[in-house]
Protein backbone atom coordinates (compact mmCIF):
# COMPACT_ATOMS: atom_id res chain seq x y z
CA UNK A 1 0.00 0.00 0.00
CA UNK A 2 2.89 2.59 -0.36
CA UNK A 3 2.61 5.37 -3.01
CA UNK A 4 4.50 3.99 -6.43
CA UNK A 5 8.02 5.19 -5.95
CA UNK A 6 8.38 8.33 -8.41
CA UNK A 7 10.59 6.80 -11.32
CA UNK A 8 13.02 9.44 -12.09
CA UNK A 9 11.93 11.14 -15.36
CA UNK A 10 13.68 8.56 -18.46
CA UNK A 11 14.27 11.91 -20.83
CA UNK A 12 17.40 13.11 -20.23
CA UNK A 13 18.04 16.75 -19.08
CA UNK A 14 19.86 19.38 -21.59
CA UNK A 15 22.55 19.91 -18.62
CA UNK A 16 23.34 16.26 -19.43
CA UNK A 17 26.70 15.80 -21.15
CA UNK A 18 27.32 14.29 -24.63
CA UNK A 19 27.70 11.16 -23.75
CA UNK A 20 24.70 11.09 -21.93
CA UNK A 21 22.89 12.64 -24.55
CA UNK A 22 24.33 10.47 -27.15
CA UNK A 23 23.08 7.39 -25.20
CA UNK A 24 19.75 8.44 -24.37
CA UNK A 25 18.30 12.10 -26.48
CA UNK A 26 15.04 10.61 -28.44
CA UNK A 27 15.04 7.14 -26.68
CA UNK A 28 12.00 7.07 -24.66
CA UNK A 29 11.21 3.37 -23.66
CA UNK A 30 8.47 2.14 -25.32
CA UNK A 31 5.16 2.91 -22.68
CA UNK A 32 2.94 -0.31 -23.80
CA UNK A 33 6.16 -2.82 -24.10
CA UNK A 34 8.89 -0.74 -22.01
CA UNK A 35 11.47 -1.74 -24.83
CA UNK A 36 14.06 0.08 -23.68
CA UNK A 37 15.69 0.38 -27.33
CA UNK A 38 12.54 1.67 -29.83
CA UNK A 39 10.94 -1.06 -32.23
CA UNK A 40 10.93 -0.29 -35.62
CA UNK A 41 7.67 1.43 -36.68
CA UNK A 42 7.68 0.58 -40.28
CA UNK A 43 3.72 1.26 -40.93
CA UNK A 44 3.57 3.95 -43.43
CA UNK A 45 0.18 4.64 -42.88
CA UNK A 46 -1.70 5.19 -39.37
CA UNK A 47 -5.50 4.43 -38.35
CA UNK A 48 -8.02 7.73 -37.67
CA UNK A 49 -10.74 7.31 -34.72
CA UNK A 50 -12.85 9.60 -37.18
CA UNK A 51 -12.60 11.28 -40.37
CA UNK A 52 -9.39 13.85 -40.03
CA UNK A 53 -8.94 12.67 -36.10
CA UNK A 54 -5.52 10.63 -36.67
CA UNK A 55 -4.89 8.59 -33.50
CA UNK A 56 -1.41 9.95 -33.44
CA UNK A 57 0.66 9.84 -36.50
CA UNK A 58 -1.30 9.91 -40.07
CA UNK A 59 1.35 8.98 -43.00
CA UNK A 60 5.02 8.34 -42.85
CA UNK A 61 6.37 10.96 -45.22
CA UNK A 62 4.51 13.60 -42.63
CA UNK A 63 6.31 11.94 -39.92
CA UNK A 64 7.24 8.58 -38.18
CA UNK A 65 8.38 8.00 -34.78
CA UNK A 66 11.43 6.27 -35.84
CA UNK A 67 12.47 9.44 -37.47
CA UNK A 68 11.07 11.69 -34.82
CA UNK A 69 13.33 10.29 -32.66
CA UNK A 70 16.14 10.45 -34.28
CA UNK A 71 15.77 14.55 -34.89
CA UNK A 72 15.27 14.62 -31.58
CA UNK A 73 18.24 12.84 -30.81
CA UNK A 74 19.91 15.12 -33.14
CA UNK A 75 18.72 18.39 -31.57
CA UNK A 76 19.96 17.64 -28.59
CA UNK A 77 23.45 17.12 -29.80
CA UNK A 78 23.60 19.86 -31.89
CA UNK A 79 22.44 21.87 -29.09
CA UNK A 80 19.38 22.65 -31.57
CA UNK A 81 15.62 23.28 -30.63
CA UNK A 82 14.67 21.67 -33.99
CA UNK A 83 15.92 19.05 -36.40
CA UNK A 84 14.71 17.57 -39.63
CA UNK A 85 16.26 14.53 -41.41
CA UNK A 86 16.44 13.73 -45.15
CA UNK A 87 16.98 10.61 -47.63
CA UNK A 88 20.75 11.80 -47.71
CA UNK A 89 23.53 15.06 -47.46
CA UNK A 90 22.68 15.77 -50.82
CA UNK A 91 18.65 15.64 -49.96
CA UNK A 92 19.14 18.19 -47.36
CA UNK A 93 21.21 20.42 -49.44
CA UNK A 94 18.37 20.51 -52.15
CA UNK A 95 15.87 21.12 -49.87
CA UNK A 96 17.30 24.15 -47.48
CA UNK A 97 18.33 25.71 -51.36
CA UNK A 98 14.62 25.29 -52.30
CA UNK A 99 13.44 26.71 -49.27
CA UNK A 100 15.10 30.46 -51.34
CA UNK A 101 13.09 31.92 -54.02
CA UNK A 102 14.20 32.36 -57.83
CA UNK A 103 16.33 35.56 -57.73
CA UNK A 104 18.15 34.42 -54.37
CA UNK A 105 21.88 34.64 -54.00
CA UNK A 106 24.24 32.74 -52.09
CA UNK A 107 28.02 32.88 -51.34
CA UNK A 108 29.67 29.55 -50.69
CA UNK A 109 33.09 28.64 -49.77
CA UNK A 110 34.72 27.35 -52.87
CA UNK A 111 36.02 24.32 -51.42
CA UNK A 112 32.99 22.12 -50.82
CA UNK A 113 31.98 18.62 -51.60
CA UNK A 114 31.48 17.90 -54.88
CA UNK A 115 28.34 16.98 -55.01
CA UNK A 116 27.52 19.85 -53.34
CA UNK A 117 29.36 22.07 -55.85
CA UNK A 118 27.22 20.24 -58.46
CA UNK A 119 23.92 21.33 -56.92
CA UNK A 120 24.73 24.57 -56.28
CA UNK A 121 26.29 24.92 -60.16
CA UNK A 122 23.66 22.36 -61.96
CA UNK A 123 21.01 22.41 -59.87
CA UNK A 124 19.76 25.65 -58.15
CA UNK A 125 21.52 27.59 -61.16
CA UNK A 126 18.45 26.64 -63.09
CA UNK A 127 16.05 27.38 -60.45
CA UNK A 128 17.23 30.59 -60.86
CA UNK A 129 19.73 30.42 -57.28
CA UNK A 130 23.10 32.25 -58.12
CA UNK A 131 25.74 31.27 -56.36
CA UNK A 132 29.47 32.72 -55.83
CA UNK A 133 32.30 31.16 -54.49
CA UNK A 134 34.84 32.24 -52.53
CA UNK A 135 38.69 30.65 -51.21
CA UNK A 136 38.40 33.37 -48.70
CA UNK A 137 34.85 33.72 -47.11
CA UNK A 138 36.14 35.95 -43.93
CA UNK A 139 38.06 38.24 -46.41
CA UNK A 140 36.30 39.30 -48.89
CA UNK A 141 32.08 38.24 -47.57
CA UNK A 142 31.25 42.11 -47.45
CA UNK A 143 32.59 42.54 -50.97
CA UNK A 144 30.20 39.73 -52.42
CA UNK A 145 27.03 40.08 -50.76
CA UNK A 146 24.22 41.57 -52.35
CA UNK A 147 20.67 42.89 -51.74
CA UNK A 148 19.98 39.36 -53.44
CA UNK A 149 22.18 37.41 -50.85
CA UNK A 150 19.80 34.90 -48.55
CA UNK A 151 22.14 32.65 -47.52
CA UNK A 152 26.19 31.90 -46.72
CA UNK A 153 27.10 27.95 -47.21
CA UNK A 154 30.42 27.26 -45.46
CA UNK A 155 31.87 23.67 -44.75
CA UNK A 156 34.33 23.87 -41.89
CA UNK A 157 36.59 21.54 -42.06
CA UNK A 158 35.78 21.70 -46.18
CA UNK A 159 36.09 18.69 -47.60
CA UNK A 160 38.80 17.57 -49.14
CA UNK A 161 41.32 20.43 -47.97
CA UNK A 162 40.62 20.76 -44.45
CA UNK A 163 39.92 24.48 -44.71
CA UNK A 164 38.85 26.41 -41.66
CA UNK A 165 36.21 29.40 -41.41
CA UNK A 166 35.77 31.39 -38.45
CA UNK A 167 31.85 31.20 -38.05
CA UNK A 168 30.99 33.92 -35.84
CA UNK A 169 32.95 36.63 -37.85
CA UNK A 170 31.14 35.55 -40.75
CA UNK A 171 28.04 35.53 -39.09
CA UNK A 172 28.58 38.75 -37.66
CA UNK A 173 28.89 40.17 -40.76
CA UNK A 174 25.63 38.16 -42.67
CA UNK A 175 23.50 38.93 -39.81
CA UNK A 176 23.78 42.96 -39.94
CA UNK A 177 22.13 42.03 -43.50
CA UNK A 178 19.31 39.50 -42.48
CA UNK A 179 21.36 36.67 -44.13
CA UNK A 180 22.19 33.46 -43.07
CA UNK A 181 24.30 30.96 -41.74
CA UNK A 182 24.70 27.49 -43.00
CA UNK A 183 27.45 25.36 -41.59
CA UNK A 184 27.82 21.64 -42.69
CA UNK A 185 29.56 19.76 -39.72
CA UNK A 186 29.76 16.69 -41.52
CA UNK A 187 33.32 16.53 -41.07
CA UNK A 188 33.95 16.76 -37.23
CA UNK A 189 30.36 15.30 -36.25
CA UNK A 190 28.26 17.36 -33.23
CA UNK A 191 30.62 15.87 -30.76
CA UNK A 192 33.77 17.77 -32.01
CA UNK A 193 31.78 21.20 -33.25
CA UNK A 194 28.24 22.80 -32.69
CA UNK A 195 28.44 25.49 -35.32
CA UNK A 196 25.11 26.94 -33.93
CA UNK A 197 27.43 28.15 -30.95
CA UNK A 198 28.78 30.23 -32.87
CA UNK A 199 26.52 32.12 -34.30
CA UNK A 200 25.47 29.38 -37.24
CA UNK A 201 21.75 30.10 -37.78
CA UNK A 202 21.54 26.30 -39.70
CA UNK A 203 24.32 23.13 -39.17
CA UNK A 204 23.89 20.06 -41.80
CA UNK A 205 25.48 16.68 -41.81
CA UNK A 206 25.55 14.28 -43.90
CA UNK A 207 24.32 11.43 -41.66
CA UNK A 208 25.93 8.63 -43.88
CA UNK A 209 28.98 9.67 -42.41
CA UNK A 210 30.28 10.32 -38.68
CA UNK A 211 27.03 10.08 -36.87
CA UNK A 212 25.46 6.94 -38.30
CA UNK A 213 29.40 5.48 -38.59
CA UNK A 214 28.81 2.57 -39.97
CA UNK A 215 28.91 3.00 -44.00
CA UNK A 216 25.34 1.11 -43.71
CA UNK A 217 23.03 4.26 -43.95
CA UNK A 218 22.16 6.81 -46.23
CA UNK A 219 21.12 10.12 -44.54
CA UNK A 220 20.73 14.13 -43.80
CA UNK A 221 20.02 16.12 -40.90
CA UNK A 222 19.75 20.12 -40.47
CA UNK A 223 19.53 21.31 -36.85
CA UNK A 224 18.44 25.17 -36.30
CA UNK A 225 16.76 26.99 -33.60
CA UNK A 226 14.60 29.38 -35.62
CA UNK A 227 10.85 28.48 -35.70
CA UNK A 228 10.29 30.54 -39.05
CA UNK A 229 13.16 27.78 -40.21
CA UNK A 230 11.33 25.35 -38.88
CA UNK A 231 8.06 25.72 -40.17
CA UNK A 232 9.45 26.63 -43.88
CA UNK A 233 11.69 22.67 -43.89
CA UNK A 234 9.04 21.23 -41.97
CA UNK A 235 6.85 22.11 -44.99
CA UNK A 236 9.13 21.02 -47.76
CA UNK A 237 10.44 17.84 -46.16
CA UNK A 238 6.87 16.91 -46.64
CA UNK A 239 6.44 18.68 -49.90
CA UNK A 240 9.54 17.44 -51.51
CA UNK A 241 9.57 14.15 -49.52
CA UNK A 242 13.09 13.63 -49.12
CA UNK A 243 12.51 11.53 -46.12
CA UNK A 244 14.75 8.34 -44.43
CA UNK A 245 13.10 5.30 -43.99
CA UNK A 246 12.17 4.40 -40.39
CA UNK A 247 14.72 1.41 -40.92
CA UNK A 248 17.71 3.87 -41.96
CA UNK A 249 16.52 6.69 -38.96
CA UNK A 250 16.51 3.34 -36.45
CA UNK A 251 19.87 2.39 -37.63
CA UNK A 252 21.41 5.54 -37.88
CA UNK A 253 19.78 6.14 -33.93
CA UNK A 254 21.61 3.22 -32.79
CA UNK A 255 25.23 4.83 -34.80
CA UNK A 256 24.84 7.71 -33.04
CA UNK A 257 24.76 6.35 -29.55
CA UNK A 258 28.58 6.03 -29.79
CA UNK A 259 29.30 8.83 -31.79
CA UNK A 260 31.67 10.35 -29.04
CA UNK A 261 33.53 7.23 -28.72
CA UNK A 262 34.51 6.53 -32.34
CA UNK A 263 35.22 10.20 -33.08
CA UNK A 264 37.59 10.96 -30.26
CA UNK A 265 39.36 7.55 -31.46
CA UNK A 266 38.98 8.69 -35.16
CA UNK A 267 40.85 12.24 -33.84
CA UNK A 268 43.61 10.43 -31.93
CA UNK A 269 44.11 8.53 -35.54
CA UNK A 270 44.28 11.10 -37.31
CA UNK A 271 46.89 13.32 -35.35
CA UNK A 272 49.13 10.29 -35.46
CA UNK A 273 48.52 9.45 -39.15
CA UNK A 274 48.86 12.94 -39.82
CA UNK A 275 52.24 13.28 -38.01
CA UNK A 276 53.79 10.54 -39.55
CA UNK A 277 53.55 12.28 -43.11
CA UNK A 278 54.17 15.12 -41.78
CA UNK A 279 57.66 13.29 -41.30
CA UNK A 280 57.48 11.58 -44.67
CA UNK A 281 60.16 12.37 -47.22
CA UNK A 282 57.16 11.54 -49.88
CA UNK A 283 54.88 14.46 -48.73
CA UNK A 284 54.89 17.89 -49.87
CA UNK A 285 51.51 19.01 -47.70
CA UNK A 286 49.81 17.80 -44.83
CA UNK A 287 46.15 19.37 -44.31
CA UNK A 288 45.62 18.41 -40.66
CA UNK A 289 43.54 21.19 -38.21
CA UNK A 290 45.07 19.07 -35.22
CA UNK A 291 48.44 19.80 -36.23
CA UNK A 292 50.58 22.66 -34.65
CA UNK A 293 51.42 23.55 -38.32
CA UNK A 294 47.73 24.01 -39.70
CA UNK A 295 47.49 27.36 -41.26
CA UNK A 296 43.98 27.67 -39.03
CA UNK A 297 44.71 26.18 -35.77
CA UNK A 298 43.52 29.25 -33.77
CA UNK A 299 40.35 28.45 -35.15
CA UNK A 300 40.21 24.79 -34.91
CA UNK A 301 41.42 25.63 -31.17
CA UNK A 302 38.32 28.16 -30.72
CA UNK A 303 35.98 26.17 -32.10
CA UNK A 304 36.85 22.49 -32.34
CA UNK A 305 36.24 20.58 -28.43
CA UNK A 306 39.60 20.21 -26.79
CA UNK A 307 41.24 21.50 -30.35
CA UNK A 308 40.91 17.41 -31.67
CA UNK A 309 41.28 17.88 -35.40
CA UNK A 310 38.78 15.28 -36.09
CA UNK A 311 39.40 11.30 -38.34
CA UNK A 312 39.59 13.48 -41.43
CA UNK A 313 43.12 14.69 -43.40
CA UNK A 314 44.21 14.98 -46.45
CA UNK A 315 47.95 15.34 -48.01
CA UNK A 316 49.85 15.98 -51.08
CA UNK A 317 52.49 13.29 -52.67
CA UNK A 318 55.50 14.14 -54.53
CA UNK A 319 55.10 12.60 -57.95
CA UNK A 320 51.93 13.90 -59.12
CA UNK A 321 48.91 12.12 -59.90
CA UNK A 322 50.34 8.94 -60.39
CA UNK A 323 52.08 8.84 -57.10
CA UNK A 324 48.85 9.28 -55.40
CA UNK A 325 47.30 6.66 -57.13
CA UNK A 326 50.10 4.15 -56.34
CA UNK A 327 49.98 5.32 -52.29
CA UNK A 328 45.74 4.16 -52.67
CA UNK A 329 46.85 0.64 -54.29
CA UNK A 330 49.29 -0.07 -52.04
CA UNK A 331 47.37 0.76 -48.47
CA UNK A 332 46.52 -2.89 -46.85
CA UNK A 333 44.08 -1.39 -43.82
CA UNK A 334 42.58 1.88 -45.66
CA UNK A 335 40.05 0.99 -48.22
CA UNK A 336 39.92 2.86 -51.27
CA UNK A 337 36.79 3.99 -51.47
CA UNK A 338 34.49 7.20 -51.38
CA UNK A 339 32.75 8.51 -48.40
CA UNK A 340 34.01 8.96 -44.80
CA UNK A 341 33.48 8.93 -40.98
CA UNK A 342 32.65 4.99 -40.45
CA UNK A 343 34.41 2.60 -38.42
CA UNK A 344 37.04 1.41 -41.23
CA UNK A 345 39.48 3.63 -43.13
CA UNK A 346 39.30 4.67 -46.12
CA UNK A 347 41.54 6.87 -48.64
CA UNK A 348 40.91 8.48 -52.36
CA UNK A 349 41.87 10.44 -54.88
CA UNK A 350 39.39 13.69 -54.78
CA UNK A 351 40.31 14.70 -58.18
CA UNK A 352 39.46 11.23 -59.42
CA UNK A 353 36.77 10.66 -57.65
CA UNK A 354 34.64 12.70 -55.31
CA UNK A 355 35.57 15.77 -56.71
CA UNK A 356 35.81 14.84 -60.57
CA UNK A 357 33.01 16.86 -61.50
CA UNK A 358 34.58 19.87 -61.16
CA UNK A 359 36.34 21.88 -63.49
CA UNK A 360 40.02 21.82 -62.75
CA UNK A 361 40.34 25.19 -62.83
CA UNK A 362 38.39 25.60 -60.27
CA UNK A 363 39.18 22.62 -58.05
CA UNK A 364 42.78 23.48 -58.40
CA UNK A 365 41.97 26.81 -57.00
CA UNK A 366 40.13 25.22 -54.13
CA UNK A 367 43.24 23.47 -53.63
CA UNK A 368 42.19 20.17 -54.97
CA UNK A 369 45.24 19.21 -56.93
CA UNK A 370 45.44 15.71 -58.68
CA UNK A 371 48.38 14.47 -56.03
CA UNK A 372 45.81 15.06 -52.95
CA UNK A 373 44.88 12.49 -51.34
CA UNK A 374 42.14 12.44 -48.60
CA UNK A 375 41.94 10.14 -45.86
CA UNK A 376 39.16 9.29 -43.53
CA UNK A 377 41.02 7.83 -39.78
CA UNK A 378 38.54 5.00 -38.28
CA UNK A 379 38.89 3.36 -35.11
CA UNK A 380 41.67 0.87 -35.99
CA UNK A 381 44.28 0.98 -34.06
CA UNK A 382 46.36 3.84 -34.79
CA UNK A 383 49.83 2.03 -34.63
CA UNK A 384 48.16 -0.19 -37.43
CA UNK A 385 47.44 2.66 -39.57
CA UNK A 386 50.72 4.59 -39.45
CA UNK A 387 52.35 1.32 -40.15
CA UNK A 388 49.79 0.69 -43.43
CA UNK A 389 50.48 4.66 -43.99
CA UNK A 390 53.95 4.60 -44.18
CA UNK A 391 54.83 0.77 -46.38
CA UNK A 392 52.25 2.56 -48.71
CA UNK A 393 54.52 5.74 -49.01
CA UNK A 394 58.03 3.75 -50.03
CA UNK A 395 55.87 2.35 -53.06
CA UNK A 396 54.31 5.71 -54.20
CA UNK A 397 58.28 6.46 -55.62
CA UNK A 398 57.69 6.77 -59.32
CA UNK A 399 60.84 5.24 -60.90
CA UNK A 400 61.96 5.06 -64.43
CA UNK A 401 59.25 3.84 -67.01
C1 LIG B 1 30.35 11.05 -50.22
C2 LIG B 1 31.12 12.07 -49.81
N1 LIG B 1 30.64 13.18 -49.26
C3 LIG B 1 29.27 13.43 -48.99
C4 LIG B 1 28.99 14.78 -48.38
C5 LIG B 1 27.71 15.35 -48.49
C6 LIG B 1 26.58 14.62 -49.21
O1 LIG B 1 26.11 13.61 -48.36
P1 LIG B 1 25.36 12.31 -48.96
O2 LIG B 1 24.77 11.65 -47.70
O3 LIG B 1 26.44 11.45 -49.61
O4 LIG B 1 24.32 12.78 -49.94
C7 LIG B 1 27.46 16.58 -47.91
N2 LIG B 1 28.43 17.29 -47.27
C8 LIG B 1 29.69 16.78 -47.17
C9 LIG B 1 30.75 17.56 -46.47
C10 LIG B 1 30.00 15.51 -47.72
O5 LIG B 1 31.26 15.02 -47.60
C11 LIG B 1 32.59 12.03 -49.93
O6 LIG B 1 33.20 13.13 -49.80
O7 LIG B 1 33.17 10.95 -50.14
Amino acid sequence: DHAPIETPPRAPSPTHRFGTLAVHAGSPHDPVTGAVIEPISLSTTFAQSAVGQPIGYEYTRSANPNRENFERSIAALERAKYALAFSSGSATTATILQSLAAGSHVVSVSDVYGGTHRYFTKVASAHGVRVTFTPSIEVDIEELITTDTKLIWIETPSNPTLSLVDIRAVADIAHRSGIMVVVDNTFLSPYIQNPLEHGADIVVHSVTKYINGHSDVLMGVAAFNSDAVMERLKFLQNAIGAVPSPFDCWLAHRGVKTLHLRAREASKNGLMVAQALEQSPHVVAVNYPGLPSHRQRKTALKQHRDGLGGGMLSFRVKGGKEAAERFCQATQIFTLAESLGGVESLVEVPASMTHMGIPKDQREAAGVFDDLVRISCGVEDGVDLVADVRQALEKVVVGPK
